[in-house]
């Protein structure tokens, strides 16, 4: 079978897109995900994502870890409303079913505004806070993170702390009142990436919850570019949130499977 295959990347995280309108892809064949995936042997990328018809929506965002697993991913979004723009099937907004239910997104050039589901139920530790933004993510305050083995100390976390689910691991140093830097494990990848859509949503938000910032415009510099999560509190749930930054098309191309 020739595949052809998107390569898109949101602040570095990476992904292999594919237009499965046609419902073609064999979703059940893990082992080509992860050869999809593969950055020595397929194309490469922290994950998968195909663009699919939905009856309830513009389109619907099926998307996988590079190991097969599935959960929402906030940078995947914004790169598939890219993709879906650069297709035609949508103009400069839309709405999508995902893994988590409907999204609204906007777009204008390469910058994706992504409205992500409320938040409430954040769990706050003395030294962590635990929430779900469409995947799990742990947020956790350091010091010198340009020092930090994320690979290890996310791995440290994230089995033992979360048990065989696993939870998704997010180190932030302040830089001013409202802008901070982060780093994060992503369970699924097992590894360090340069940027976790759900996960700086995740941090924006505990940063506000824990009282180290009063903005509702948090900035973010992830290791592959900065992001700005918006969002408002009512009751201690978070509402209206977005997360905006720029999505970009690499390359396109084919590979035998
Ligand atoms: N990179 C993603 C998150 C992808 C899912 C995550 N690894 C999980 O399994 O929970 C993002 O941008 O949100």
């Amino acid at each position: 079978m020739v595949l052809q295959f998107f390569k898109y990347q949101g602040t570095g995280n990476d992904f292999v897109v594919i237009d499965n309108r046609e419902d073609f892809f064999p979703k059940n064949n893990i082992t080509l995900i992860t050869k999809l995936c593969d950055r020595r042997f397929g194309v490469g990328g922290d994950g998968l994502i195909l663009l699919e018809n939905d009856p309830a929506s513009d389109f619907k965002m099926e998307y996988f870890n590079s190991d097969g697993s599935q959960s929402m991913c906030g940078n995947g979004g914004r790169c598939v409303v890219a993709f879906a723009h650069y297709l035609g099937v949508i103009g400069k907004d839309a709405t999508f079913n995902a893994i988590d239910g409907l999204h609204y997104a906007t777009i204008e050039g390469d910058i994706v505004n992504l409205k992500m589901n409320d938040v409430d139920g954040i769990k706050e530790k003395p030294a962590y806070s635990f929430l779900d933004t469409g995947s799990p993510h742990h947020v956790q305050l350091v010091q010198n993170l340009n020092d930090l083995d994320v690979k290890i100390e996310g791995a440290k976390l994230r089995y033992g702390l979360y048990g065989k689910s696993g939870s998704n691991i997010n180190f932030v140093e302040q830089s001013n009142a409202d802008t901070f830097k982060v780093r994060t494990y992503e369970r699924g990848v097992e590894d360090e990436t340069l940027s976790c859509g759900t996960g700086v949503t995740a941090v924006a938000i505990a940063m506000h919850k824990e009282g180290k910032t009063i903005s509702k415009n948090v900035k973010i510099n992830a290791v592959g570019g900065d992001l700005t999560i918006s969002f408002e509190q009512q009751n201690g749930s978070y509402t209206d949130i977005f997360l905006k930054g720029p999505a970009k098309q690499i390359y396109k191309g084919e590979i035998e499977c």
